[in-house]
């Protein structure tokens, strides 16, 4: 499947990276977006401010491999909504995972890096997804890329004790008062960011219809 195929050529800006400069700390915010809330905007500017980024990429993935993807908004209009409310000169949004044919975080990752070996990337999740990282295609491999940032959810806190990753990975756990210092640490490392909470959630958007 030509995954770029689903841009119209009036929106190429969506397919390109975002532009950086060389040592820029990045973080890599996947997601699907559908629709993009409040909650999205809390991890983001959580770990812009707690990891002193110089930018955050938000990666609107085509369609999340491990979700059923009926009730998924074309790739376009999240790409839309998703810019609007990340509305900030060091929110960039992409969807170049299209460019890259993969819906997959690890190969995305393995190319980004070796296409821009300057940048300092980390990979940011809510603990919803470290509870079900166990189940990513190479999720291993992605501890040894980059650096990774998890910011708290509601009904997910607990993940940080009981996850296989989290248990697997416990000594490499970096602990949170440090966070400033991650994007500059070899991997496999990570941390886990409490932050007030925000229980906004797409699947309840879209069953409000709102
Ligand atoms: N309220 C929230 N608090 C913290 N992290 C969140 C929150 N909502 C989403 N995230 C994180 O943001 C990223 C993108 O999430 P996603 O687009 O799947 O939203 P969602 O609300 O979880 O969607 P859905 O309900 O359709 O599964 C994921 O890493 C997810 O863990
Ligand atoms: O690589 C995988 O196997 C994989 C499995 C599940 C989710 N992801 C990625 O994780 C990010 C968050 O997905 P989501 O649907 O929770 O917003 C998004 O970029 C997905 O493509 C990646």
């Amino acid at each position: 499947m030509n995954l770029s195929s689903a841009i119209r050529p009036g929106a190429a800006d969506w397919l390109k990276l975002p532009h950086a400069e060389p040592g820029n700390r990045i973080g890599l915010f996947g997601g699907s977006f559908n629709p993009p809330h409040s909650g999205h905007r809390l991890v983001a500017t959580t770990v812009l401010k707690r990891l002193g980024l110089d930018q955050v990429w938000w990666f609107v993935t085509p369609g999340n491999p491990l979700k059923d993807h009926s009730d998924l908004a074309p790739l376009e209009m999240r790409l839309h909504m998703t810019n609007a409310l990340a509305d900030h000169p060091r929110m960039k949004v992409t969807a170049y995972e299209t460019v890259l044919q993969t819906p997959f975080t690890a190969r995305t990752i393995k190319k980004l890096r070796a296409m821009r070996p300057g940048l300092r990337f980390v990979w940011v999740m809510g603990a919803d997804n470290l509870a079900g990282f166990h189940k990513w295609q190479d999720w291993r491999s992605i501890l040894g890329l980059v650096p990774i940032a998890i910011v708290d959810r509601p009904g997910a806190s607990l993940s940080v004790l009981s996850a296989p990753m989290a248990k697997a990975y416990e000594k490499h756990r970096l602990p949170e008062e440090d966070a400033a210092l991650l994007p500059d640490m070899a991997p496999p490392i990570w941390t886990f960011l409490h932050t007030s909470l925000d229980d906004a959630s797409s699947t309840d958007l879209r069953r409000s219809g709102s």
